[in-house]
């Protein structure tokens, strides 16, 4: 804070911006205003109009029926570039920071970190599905609002922390006033680990299942990254820290380390989607069969 008046003073041990991993954090977002801004996005009353409703709807027994029906994967049968394609005009209508179609979106996040880890292609092919559960919204797999596709996520079944963007809009939430849902623990226990933690309904879950369901060969931090990556209460804000367990803590590092490429590398200048195809589709055939079940 002191050096802030005095440049000088800002030398190799004051890291102002540049976190210990080398990684420098934009001042700014595409609209030249500070990142995950939810009092002051130009995007405001888009964004949030999806939370209220996401708030006042995924119920601990919406999550569970919607879970069960797209677990049936009898949806679409497709590859991982046609399911890409599928959103190359869908805008994340959660989204402050960016309002462009989410193929751009797939391909500068992978594109982002697979400049800083050139020899992780899992990171990048991780980075390039991470948000293609987004599907959710089109007509073949049943046109979900975009409350039940995009956004943050938490846990249900039990309280909701207040550290989850908009919170007000909880308290129209049913389980908000149910004894069972809304205490600390809810229906878990301490310690029981994620995997047993039913997570508010999105492309984060659905994204896991469909690649985790049709053998992919990526490892297991890439599967986590993907179905936890929008639980910011959770690898953002330190709450519902005792729902993990010791495999979690370790995967966690995974999912802090693909956030900064996620958020920010959302840009409004576009990637040539052709000329980096060939590449991704290299890394598809390494991971995925050619066909997936959806
Ligand atoms: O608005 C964004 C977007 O929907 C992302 O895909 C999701 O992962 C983030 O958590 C959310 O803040
Ligand atoms: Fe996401
Ligand atoms: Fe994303």
């Amino acid at each position: 804070m002191i050096a802030v008046e005095n440049q000088a003073l800002v030398s190799e041990n004051a890291i102002p911006k540049e976190a210990s991993d080398g990684f420098t954090v934009p001042e700014s977002n595409a609209f030249g205003q500070s990142f995950r801004d939810y009092e002051a996005s130009v995007r405001l009353s888009i964004v949030e109009n999806t939370y209220r409703l996401n708030h006042i709807n995924q119920t601990y027994d919406f999550v569970k029926r919607t879970r069960e029906e797209y677990a049936k994967l009898n949806k679409a049968e497709m590859s991982i570039w046609e399911a890409i394609e599928l959103l190359d005009s869908f805008v994340d209508e959660s989204d402050p920071d960016l309002d462009e179609p989410q193929i751009q979106h797939l391909l500068q996040s992978a594109e982002a970190i697979r400049k800083d880890y050139p020899n992780e292609d899992w990171l990048h092919l991780t980075a390039l599905i991470h948000d293609l559960g987004k599907v959710l919204f089109h007509s073949k797999f049943g046109s979900l609002p975009q409350w039940a596709v995009t956004g943050d996520t938490h846990p249900v079944g039990c309280a909701f922390d207040e550290s989850i963007v908009y919170h007000k809009y909880f308290k129209e939430n049913p389980d908000h006033n149910n004894p069972a849902y809304n205490t600390k623990l809810g229906i878990y226990s301490e310690g029981c680990g994620l995997e047993n933690v039913l997570m508010s309904w999105g492309h984060d879950d659905y994204m896991y299942m469909v690649a985790k369901a049709n053998g992919t060969t990526l490892p297991p931090a890439a599967l986590f990254a993907i179905r936890y990556h929008s639980f910011y209460p959770l690898h953002k804000e330190g709450a519902y820290q005792y729902l993990m367990n010791e495999e979690d803590r370790e995967n966690l590092k995974w999912v802090q380390t693909f956030n900064k490429y996620d958020l920010y590398s959302k840009s409004n200048v576009r990637i040539d989607v052709e000329k980096v195809k060939p590449y991704y589709e290299s890394l598809i055939k390494k991971y995925f069969p050619e066909k997936l079940r959806w």
